[in-house]
């Protein structure tokens, strides 16, 4: 059944999905490691691709940048294509000292601000998790490729641009573990556990926010290699 942002057909997409935010990832994605890839979602340039990986199919569909925009291609994905592994692969910003650029960050579990969560749980704070067969397996698998990666709590945030300088916007989270931030896996999370389905996010941390070192435009495609391979590994598995 198309929608209002897919047009891919029923069976158009593999039952495991890797959701980059940008679009030319999901492209790049799909050339680069794909067999025989194929589109299958064009709406609003927010691509989306299904091929094989290891002779095993998989596809790639961009999210957009944020919750809301992942959230009506996860719902879609789910509800009316059958997805039922979905992997970001995505990039963040480093809030922890021990996380160096380039390094892989599994998000175990994802803190957020956004109201997508917030509230919705009232008297509880929920606390949305990865899928722990997942986690686990990319976590065995990133060893055994000699990877260099951290699990722990992401921060999802509605918020690129804090008011507040610097590391100020992040306040107790920065005494509480969170060792990195970026837009999406709270949202994902929440939605996989909903309607019972697996997910998880990777992240290749691309700015630190405490010693201000980034990966240069021109090297974040090639520094996203491990981290595609290792969640395309992971994703094919089940
Ligand atoms: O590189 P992607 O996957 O888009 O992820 C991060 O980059 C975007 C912000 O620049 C947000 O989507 C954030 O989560
Ligand atoms: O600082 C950053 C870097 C990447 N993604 C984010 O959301 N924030």
């Amino acid at each position: 059944m198309t929608t209002p942002h897919n047009h891919a057909k029923p069976g158009d997409y593999a039952e495991a999905v890797l959701l980059p935010g940008d679009p030319l990832r999901a492209k790049w994605i799909a050339e680069t490691f794909f067999d025989n890839p194929k589109l299958v979602n064009s709406v609003r340039n927010c691509l989306g691709f299904t091929g094989t990986w290891k002779g095993k199919p998989v596809s790639v569909q961009a999210s957009g940048m944020g919750q809301p925009s992942l959230s009506i291609y996860v719902h879609e994905l789910i509800n009316s294509f059958g997805a039922k592994t979905l992997i970001r692969v995505g990039t963040c910003g480093g809030l922890n000292a021990k996380v160096k650029v380039r390094d892989v960050v599994l998000a175990q579990g994802a803190t957020t601000d956004s109201s997508i969560v917030k509230g919705r749980f009232d008297p509880y704070n929920y606390a949305p998790l990865a899928d722990f067969g997942l986690l686990r397996s990319a976590a065995d698998k990133a060893d055994a490729k000699g990877l260099k990666f951290h699990a722990g709590n992401m921060l999802s945030s509605d918020i690129f641009y804090h008011r507040e300088p610097g590391l100020e916007g992040y306040g107790a989270l920065l005494d509480h573990g969170v060792i990195g931030v970026e837009m999406e896996a709270a949202a994902l999370y929440t939605l996989a556990a909903r309607f019972g389905v697996r997910a998880l996010a990777i992240c290749t941390m691309t700015d630190c926010l405490i010693t201000h070192a980034e990966i240069s435009a021109e090297d974040r495609q090639t520094s996203l290699v491990d981290m595609v391979e290792l969640a395309l590994d992971v994703a094919v598995e089940a």
